[in-house]
């Protein structure tokens, strides 16, 4: 416990950095509740296991999803959707907690985004050597709410609106908001590399909070 007072006075120093229009990195955002996120999807995942979905064009996803929400963002060989039921349970997907909801609005009015009220958080699980490649979040029925996304776990090198952010990876804690000018922003992860993190061991989590309707 001890080391752990002292480490949060020396690391958990939130700062604010603009990426680009309508787009923010918080650094360190998150490490006041990293546990409390940890153990709720450790939690989820007992109800809506990770699962590797297949695209469209049939290609079978490196990164494992699953979802907590109201709404789930899936995709198959009919397309990409936004489903409140989890089609590999057959059940709702598990409830998204006070703390997400409340972390994402906080995250969001930091890029300048108030009353943000996500309805569907994609949860995404990178392994060394997983990727996501560049795309456009745009299942979504209505643009004015903005992205939260939240990292943890393995650092990753984030590409956005085609810049290789190489220089500085999103690390555990951090958040990236874009709304507004960027919504519409391509952006992807780079294969993730070897590695081994104190919380969450050789995997990087990513939280994305979305309002999807
Ligand atoms: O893992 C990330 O940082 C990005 C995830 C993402 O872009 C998505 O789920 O649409
Ligand atoms: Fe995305």
């Amino acid at each position: 416990m001890t080391a752990d007072l002292f480490d949060s006075v020396a690391e958990a120093q939130p700062s604010r950095e603009q990426i680009a229009d309508g787009a923010v990195l918080l650094r360190g955002f998150v490490r006041p509740i990293e546990g409390e996120l940890v153990e709720a999807v450790r939690a989820f995942v007992l109800q809506s296991p990770f699962r590797r979905m297949t695209t469209p064009g049939g290609y079978q996803m490196s990164v494992a999803m699953t979802n907590c929400g109201e709404r789930g963002w899936i995709t198959d060989h009919t397309g990409y959707r936004y489903d409140p039921i989890d089609p590999k349970t057959g059940a709702p997907w598990p409830v998204m907690p006070p703390v997400f909801r409340d972390l994402a609005r906080r995250a969001a009015e930091q890029g300048g985004f108030r009353h943000f009220a996500p309805d569907a958080c994609l949860i995404n699980r990178y392994e060394p050597g997983t990727r996501l490649s560049l795309h456009q979040d745009k299942d979504e029925l209505d643009y004015s709410a903005p992205i939260v996304s939240v990292s943890l776990g393995l650092p990753a090198t984030f590409l956005f609106g085609g810049l290789a952010r190489a220089d500085k990876p999103l690390v555990h804690g951090d958040v990236v908001v874009w709304g507004g000018p960027s919504r519409l922003a391509y952006h992807g992860v780079a294969p993730l590399a070897e590695g081994e993190h104190a919380l969450l061991g050789r995997i990087r989590i990513n939280l994305t909070f979305r309002r999807t309707r």
